[in-house]
């Protein structure tokens, strides 16, 4: 099988002719939250939240799959290095929320929910900024084994 034969027939610069690839990877992270909404009242976000609104903060073993999409580099055989993105989610990701209290130790959800959602798409914004705007991302988040969401949506 000949994946980069018909980039080979055209210039090194006829990029959209690289085959393109799906890498993944897959990171773990342990937090704390609650899940408030401060404009409501207390029956309201109980309501609405229910035990997640809990007083006592409770933890989730988050698990995080990064998806990166993009060309593969014939001279690499890469998307990206995988080792690379392990580096970026620990420096960026891993290391700003793991055995954290969302709300009470990080900026990020000082005055944000951090619902599945929000974690998701706060956690693909400060990604977005470390990768090459030639690769496209989408985050998974699993908050527990039958909870998760996707950002972006498909
Ligand atoms: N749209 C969202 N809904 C809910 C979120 C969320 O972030 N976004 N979060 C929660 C809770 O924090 C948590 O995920 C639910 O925990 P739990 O009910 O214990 O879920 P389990 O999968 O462990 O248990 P099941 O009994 O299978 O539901 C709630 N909603």
């Amino acid at each position: 099988m000949k994946p980069f034969a018909d980039a080979a027939e055209h210039t090194p610069f006829a990029a959209d002719s690289r085959p393109r690839v799906a890498v993944f990877r897959k990171e773990h992270f342990n937090a704390a939250h609650r899940l408030n909404n401060p404009n409501w009242s207390d029956e309201k976000n109980e309501r609405v939240y229910g035990k997640c609104n809990n007083y006592n903060y409770h933890g989730h073993n988050y698990d995080l799959i990064l998806q990166v999409t993009g060309p593969v580099d014939p001279e690499t055989g890469y998307v990206i290095d995988m080792k690379v993105l392990s580096d970026i989610s620990k420096t960026f990701v891993l290391d700003r929320f793991d055995h954290k209290n969302l709300n009470l130790d990080t900026e990020e959800f000082k005055d944000l929910n951090p619902s599945a959602e929000n974690i998701a798409i706060v956690i693909y914004q400060i990604l977005r900024e470390q990768l090459d705007p030639s690769l496209d991302l989408k985050i998974r988040l699993y908050e527990t084994e039958r909870n998760f969401v996707e950002y972006p949506a498909a």
